[in-house]
């Protein structure tokens, strides 16, 4: 057992319905085998379990890690083309280097960087758009699997409109991903989701084929995009011909309590109220949105209707893999949507980072935050001494002015180390000597 002595920042009670930060300035938590067994202030645990190894996290917060509900794996190398609406950047800039992922030892190397960046971000957890390769898919899950990773991933599924080298058929499609469900759904930390990329790019045959397939492996998860972009919508309604874009996914059985669509910037009134019916969720993306000029995300309407929302940082549309940031950015847009705005405060972003992210992927009575009973899978933010952060933090007014300077200043640079199930697996230098907590060693 390992007892750290810390201050700790979580969101257990949902910010946007009455809750608010959990704050303790030197609390004691103590971790058996990865499980939260114990959770007080330092010296009334230490003075129960005086045989725990006690590991001091001295300066900095401890968060809970972050959950990212959208990021794309074969992206990582096209990170930062900014200029481009939504189709023009796929057709130049995301799916030539998605091809590229045909390769099986192409896809290794990438599906490598991605987990390692994912990791030195502090997300812990995370919903993640596959390749259209199953191979590529295949080194994802067994890149993550040997990180520790949380990760619900799956092979992606186009029939139309992009280039015939990354189109499939129905037939295939769902034999593939069948046969990747059964090599990595429910093994480890590891779940499938079946992933068509996005109903421009799918015939009613294949999104058939992704309901199946949805239906035919028990506890999958579902994830696409979603009205992200207005010639996107446009071109969905002209594919269809009638119905919503949504309409799409629900025709098939896509559209329920494991769904989990990214962006929804133009949603219907009608669409809104079909995913809080269904109990789906929308992964907001706001660098990715503000990057490919999508639009401001209209977080006012999610919440009047009751739709559950997370966060997603959509690299390579989005400008990086830390939710930190996307919390700054979500924030950030807000403020620009002057009456339309929801007034994001500390807790609030913390929690879109943290518990909404396992809520959304069903995770939320394992992770999301550090109380007793969850998974010890938490981030040190511990920044470098005299750094505005280490600043800032040394000057803090309170815990939710601490937060908030995390969330303006922090970068995956000030990420000094990450848990995942009690194990450390990132973070180092900055680190300094966690005696009996070493990288790899159990928890
Ligand atoms: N942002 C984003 N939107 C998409 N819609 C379909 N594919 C993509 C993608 O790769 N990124
Ligand atoms: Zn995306």
């Amino acid at each position: 057992m390992i007892l750290y002595r810390t201050q700790v920042l979580d969101t257990p009670d949902d910010p946007f319905r009455g809750g608010g930060l959990r704050h303790d300035a030197d609390a004691g938590i103590l971790v058996d085998h990865g499980l939260i067994v114990e959770r007080g202030p330092f010296a009334r645990v230490r003075s129960r379990h005086p045989a725990a190894r006690v590991v001091g996290l001295d300066g900095g917060l401890l968060l809970p890690g972050l959950v990212d509900t959208h990021v794309h794996y074969p992206q990582i190398r096209v990170i930062g083309a900014l200029g481009m609406p939504l189709l023009e950047w796929l057709e130049r800039c995301a799916l030539p280097e998605e091809a590229r992922l045909a390769e099986v030892s192409y896809a290794r190397t990438v599906a490598d960087e991605f987990v390692t960046s994912l990791l030195a971000a502090g997300t812990t957890t995370a919903l993640v758009f596959g390749s259209h390769f199953a191979p590529a898919v295949d080194e994802l899950f067994a890149a993550a699997a040997h990180s520790g990773l949380r990760i619900t991933s799956g092979l992606i599924v186009a029939d139309r409109m992009l280039r015939p080298d990354l189109h499939t058929t129905a037939r295939r499609g769902y034999d593939e991903g069948l046969a990747l469900a059964q090599r990595w759904h429910g093994k480890g930390r590891s779940r499938y989701a079946v992933t068509p990329r996005f109903a421009l790019s799918c015939t009613d045959e294949l999104l058939a084929s992704c309901g199946q397939l949805h239906r035919d492996v028990p506890g999958s998860w579902f994830t696409s995009h979603l009205n992200e972009n207005l010639i996107e919508i446009r071109t969905v309604e002209q594919l269809f011909g009638d119905g919503s874009y949504l309409d799409c996914y629900d025709r098939h059985g896509l559209v329920g309590p494991r769904s989990v669509f990214a962006h929804n910037v133009h949603p219907t009134d009608a669409e809104l109220k079909r995913l809080a019916q269904a109990h789906s969720s929308v992964a907001h993306c706001p660098t990715s949105n503000a990057a490919l000029g999508s639009g401001l995300f209209p977080l006012n309407r999610h919440l009047q209707h009751g739709v559950a929302v997370a966060l997603g940082c959509d690299v390579g549309a989005g400008t990086g893999f830390s939710l930190l940031k996307e919390g700054l950015q979500a924030y950030l847009l807000q403020r620009v949507r002057a009456e339309q705005s929801v007034v994001l405060g500390p807790a609030h972003l913390l929690h879109l980072a943290t518990a909404a992210g396992a809520q959304a992927l069903g995770l939320r009575d394992q992770v999301g935050d550090l109380g007793v009973g969850r998974r010890f899978d938490a981030i040190w933010v511990r920044p470098g001494a005299g750094t505005p952060l280490d600043i800032g933090l040394r000057h803090a007014d309170g815990a939710e002015d601490a937060l908030a300077k995390v969330f303006t200043l922090a970068t995956p640079h000030d990420v000094a180390r990450v848990w995942i199930d009690g194990v450390p697996v990132a973070g180092g230098a900055a680190a300094g000597d966690l005696s009996g907590d070493r990288l790899g060693a159990a928890g």
